[in-house]
């Protein structure tokens, strides 16, 4: 769709009182059709529920109230249509705008009207048709040059089921008959300039034609969109998941839809998305709670730079790997006991190679029987020739001793994955481990870091976002840990003397579970959609691979924006990933987030420093500068922030770096500008990096300087932070001689 100032002019100009009746009387005309379409909803899922109460029992799924589609099977066919709809209305939000959003009127004369679901009348004519249909294509892709057969799209806006305004496009005059009305300004300015809450809302109603190509692109390999901040890479990608849902929806609902964002604060922004536009079975996930579905931890915490850099290197999955095949501390290093009567010994070397061999071939939480019959074997070889028993009634007397059991156990206990990288706080282990990969340095900071993170007991440990993608790594190292059997590091019994024997052979093996060794820990998806794929490290990017092994893939990203010192590691990681996949390319070039203004000034920013920058085109002016203030930090933020929220109607952002955060939370409390009901505020403080994917209707940036100073992206993250706000853009300096404001002109 094009704004209005691309569009043919109206072929008649009306007076002020004509145009107020001719807009009363196009708006109850609309308004008759929307009725028309909510009654036969109402009746639809009225004898679907009359349907299901007759013969079937009603199945209530956890989501809705309403009946499923099975039993929707009296129904005539005609009706199961509508039957659908109905169902899917129920998972459409009141609080979203209508269910009928547009209507193309064609050269023909034929009027279609295009909504978030579609629905047919009793006849099976379409009253409206599904915005992913084939044949609601042209809403989005007719211009005036290319207008598709279309004489005029027009945009309703409304209110649950009211019809409360309008907004035209002319796009083909010549065709157009005479008495065709042309009302408004645009739909798409008219939706830019609307203010911003906490939560994104969907575009469905005014997608443009480059978005389009991009949502409705094959679900096949890999589709990459890239393009500035505010070009609405995210609103597209969530479309575009509702788009896969829709046009392949055995494929993608059975096997799931993964999308994936950089923080839970952006989770919950873009979680109203799908909704609204019917679609309630996508996964959403943060990057640090991926390895939920096999993990209870999750990471929410950002790790300073350069640890984040060492965590989310590849290197780190040999460092892991040796880790695994590194003993518990503690273990026995020999084992030593008596079956009739002959003393049998395994010492530490032979142990040592025992634990390797069995490593090699088998994951720890899963050897547990694998390292016992490597036990028995080498016992086994140790008998003198005069022992009169066979193998099996070897295996059964030594298998029957508390000895062995203990042993075992004490050694080859089952690890966590968190256990396990708990283990790093040991500086020497940590070194063995390490090898050669890390440098002394980044070992030291490591183990650190490791140290302060197990000082607390294991339900309390913070884990980072980085971290959670070496559990995972871990986890998918260890496999999973038995349920039976998930005692961690038990201190050593014992070593050496037979005792009685305490357990049978049939009770150890009645008490163990036996995991099933094929069975894929992790979830799996049929499509991961990413979005701000810039700052996804090589550890997470092996994460997310291990969930779509034979997925389809959207990646969305935008390197300026990159957290990454080196941005030329998304490239790598990339290339890594899709391997000879089929790739499609799609670039979006209109900011719609930032006004003219405040883009232009980010865009001097980021272009100083990073001259090949994928800069945007700015589609709104709003006539007024940022405002560049210079002052004592707390009160100039606490000043500009009243100001802010009387100018602006939406939300406020302050975007401050850390270092800057408790000082400034403070003071922002003291003024009760943020309160412990964040929901309720309309200011939220922020850091850039947790500012990532969100916007407000005002920002205020503060020290610039210490933004670039402290982010491992540096200039980049500091652009990220300018280019949030939809009308204003205030920045906040100590001294008027800040040097990131030498790049302005
Ligand atoms: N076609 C459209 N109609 C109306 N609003 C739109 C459209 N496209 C994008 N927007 C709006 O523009 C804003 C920016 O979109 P979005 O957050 O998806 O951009 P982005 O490219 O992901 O940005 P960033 O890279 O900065 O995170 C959102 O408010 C979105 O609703």
């Amino acid at each position: 769709m094009t704004s209005s100032s691309d569009t043919a002019a109206p072929e008649s100009v009306q007076s002020d009182q004509d145009a107020a009746a001719v807009l009363d009387r196009e708006l109850a005309a609309e308004q008759a059709h929307v009725d028309k379409v909510y009654q036969r909803l109402d009746v639809a899922s009225r004898s679907a529920r009359l349907v299901a109460a007759e013969g079937r029992s009603l199945y209530q799924s956890d989501r809705s109230s309403y009946v499923r589609e099975e039993d929707g099977t009296g129904l005539l066919e005609r009706d199961i249509f509508a039957f659908q709809a109905a169902k899917r209305l129920a998972t459409l939000d009141a609080e979203h705008e209508g269910l009928v959003f547009g209507r193309l009127d064609h050269v023909d004369a034929e009027a279609r009207y295009i909504g978030r679901i579609g629905v047919r009348d009793a006849d099976y004519e379409p009253l409206v048709i599904d915005w992913r249909a084939p044949a609601a294509a042209a809403f989005y892709r007719a211009t005036p040059s290319n207008p598709m057969n279309v004489t005029r799209r027009r945009v309703l806006r409304c209110q649950g089921a009211k019809v409360v305004g309008i907004e035209d496009d002319l796009l083909d005059s010549e065709h157009a008959p005479d008495d065709l009305v042309v009302i408004g300004d645009g739909a798409l300015l008219a939706a830019l300039s609307r203010a911003r809450g906490h939560n994104m809302r969907d575009i469905v109603a005014t997608i443009q034609a480059e978005q389009d190509e991009a949502i409705r692109a094959p679900w096949q390999g890999f589709t990459m969109i890239s393009g500035g901040p505010g070009t609405g890479k995210t609103v597209v990608a969530l479309h575009r998941a509702a788009y896969l849902l829709y046009s392949n929806r055995r494929r993608f609902e059975s096997g799931g839809v993964l999308v994936v964002g950089p923080s839970q604060v952006f989770m919950n922004y873009i979680e109203r998305v799908l909704p609204s536009l019917g679609e309630e079975s996508v996964t959403l996930r943060s990057i640090g709670t991926v390895p939920n579905d096999i993990l209870e931890v999750a990471g929410m915490r950002h790790d300073p730079a350069e640890l984040s850099a060492i965590k989310g290197s590849l290197r780190m999955v040999r460092v892991l790997r040796r880790l695994v095949t590194e003993p518990p501390a503690g273990v026995p290093n020999e084992l030593r006991l008596t079956v009739d009567g002959v003393v049998y010994a395994l010492d530490g070397p032979t142990l040592a190679r025992i634990r390797t061999d069995v490593l090699a071939h088998h994951k720890l939480n899963q050897a547990r029987d694998a390292a016992e019959t490597a036990l028995l074997t080498a016992l086994w070889r140790r008998r003198p020739r005069e022992l009169d028993l066979d193998r099996p009634d070897f295996d059964d007397a030594v298998t029957s001793t508390a000895a062995f059991h203990n042993f075992t156990s004490a050694w080859w206990p089952t690890l966590s994955a968190p256990a396990a990288l708990a283990r790093l706080a040991d500086r020497a282990l940590l070194g063995r481990a390490a090898g050669s990969q890390l440098s002394r340095q980044e070992q030291d900071l490591l183990a650190a870091d490791y140290a302060r993170l197990t000082s607390v007991p294991p339900a309390r440990r913070d884990w980072s976002v980085a971290d959670s993608a070496l559990l995972d790594e871990l986890a998918s190292l260890l496999g999973p840990v038995p349920e039976s059997n998930s005692v961690e590091i038990p201190l050593f019994l014992e070593s050496g003397d037979d005792v009685p024997e305490v357990f049978t052979t049939m009770e150890r093996l009645a008490d163990r579970s036996e995991p099933d060794p094929f069975a894929t820990p992790h979830d799996t998806y049929a499509h991961i959609l990413v979005d701000e794929a810039q700052d996804i490290s090589p550890m997470q990017w092996q994460m997310l691979r291990r969930r779509g092994g034979s997925a389809s893939w959207t990646i969305v990203g935008d390197p300026a924006q990159s957290s990454w010192p080196d941005a030329a590691e998304y490239e790598r990681a990339m290339s890594e990933l899709v391997r000879t996949a089929p790739v499609r390319r799609f670039r979006m070039s209109t900011n719609y987030r930032s006004p003219a203004e405040v883009f232009d000034l980010a865009a001097q920013v980021v272009v100083g420093t990073f001259p090949d920058a994928d800069l945007p085109t700015a589609v709104r002016s709003v006539g007024y500068q940022p405002e560049l203030l210079v002052g004592d930090v707390e009160d100039t933020v606490i000043k500009a922030a009243l100001e802010l929220l009387e100018q602006v109607e939406g939300t406020v952002g302050v975007i401050a770096p850390p270092s800057r955060q408790q000082a400034l939370r403070d003071a922002l409390a003291d003024a009760k500008l943020i309160t412990d009901d964040a929901a309720a505020d309309r200011l939220v403080l922020v850091t850039p990096l947790a500012a990532k994917g969100l916007e407000y209707d005002g920002a205020i940036v503060v020290t610039p300087d210490d933004i670039v100073a402290e982010s491992p992206g540096g200039v980049r993250v500091l652009y990220v932070a300018l280019t949030r706000p939809t009308q204003r853009l205030v920045t906040v300096d100590e001294r008027p001689d800040a040097a990131w404001r030498a790049t302005l002109d």
